[in-house]
């Protein structure tokens, strides 16, 4: 069973596939599949994308950099509406981020981190890695190896990694594992390269899962069959 996961969610978990803004039935789905881990004492700490409201590569009237601020900020709003939610049915969670300075919202200290898991708090890293041309793909990358995670858990719309996109092409061929070096050089666009080439230099797992099939985060965390797993070798 892992101990320390860093979550990395869609910001579509939080709208429904293909929607924007938020529904509230999808934030209780959420919660509920927060707390049969949580039962178990398993640190989590949270990356949430910002697909709902903003991407972007979607802006296109914007400049890029002005565009990727937007979205960053995108994930500081989903940060604080989950919190709120979250504390409301009884998590206590804990938003921290660098790129802004809101009373809701602490700075990132690595002490501070661990006395967060062990005080039995979620923790909800807002705001991407802070620069644009970036995704919050690389965010949980990144934020996985510092917080010490035992593995990076993408939880998406799709059952796992496949040899093509699935949501394309009917006759796409899940994984069940496969290598970082497999993943970047099959090109596997489920996560960034980047995401997958700081996971590889830190020899952090990933493991894809479809987040919208119940039990599954559970079944993750307690290590059975479920998704693809990414492994070093
Ligand atoms: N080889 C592949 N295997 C599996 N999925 C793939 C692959 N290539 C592309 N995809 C697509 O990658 C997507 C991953 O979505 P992800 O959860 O990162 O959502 P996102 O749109 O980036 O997040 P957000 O909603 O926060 O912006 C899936 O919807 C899937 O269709
Ligand atoms: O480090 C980062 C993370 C994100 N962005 C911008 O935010 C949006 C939303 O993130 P998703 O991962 O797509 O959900 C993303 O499209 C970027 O525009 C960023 O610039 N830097």
């Amino acid at each position: 069973m892992y101990k320390r996961v860093l979550l990395k969610l869609s910001g579509e978990v939080l709208s429904g596939e293909g929607e924007k803004g938020f529904n509230i039935d999808k934030i209780i789905y959420l919660i509920n599949e927060l707390n049969s881990v949580l039962e178990y004492g398993t640190n989590i700490g949270i990356v949430i994308g910002a697909g709902n409201l903003f991407r972007g590569r979607e802006m296109k009237e914007l400049s890029p950099t002005i565009a990727d601020q937007i979205g960053m900020l995108g994930t500081v709003i989903n940060a604080l509406y989950l919190k709120d939610l979250f504390e409301k049915h009884g998590l206590r969670t804990v938003v921290v981020s660098q790129v802004t300075s809101l009373p809701s919202i602490r700075p990132i200290h690595y002490d501070d981190i661990n006395l967060y898991f062990d005080a039995g708090y979620l923790v909800i890293f807002a705001g991407g890695t802070s620069n644009p041309f970036f995704t919050t793909d690389t965010a949980a990358a990144l934020r996985a190896v510092e917080m010490k995670a035992d593995i990076l858990i993408k939880g998406t719309k799709v059952s796992g990694i496949f040899d093509k996109d699935p949501k394309k092409f009917e006759d796409a061929i899940k994984f069940d594992k496969l290598t970082f070096d497999d993943a970047i050089e099959k090109e596997l666009k489920i996560m960034d390269t980047e995401a997958f080439s700081i996971c590889r230099r830190y020899n952090m797992k990933i493991l894809v899962i479809d987040f919208f099939k119940k039990g599954n985060l559970l079944r993750a965390i307690r290590e059975e069959n479920v998704g693809t797993l990414v492994v070093p070798k």
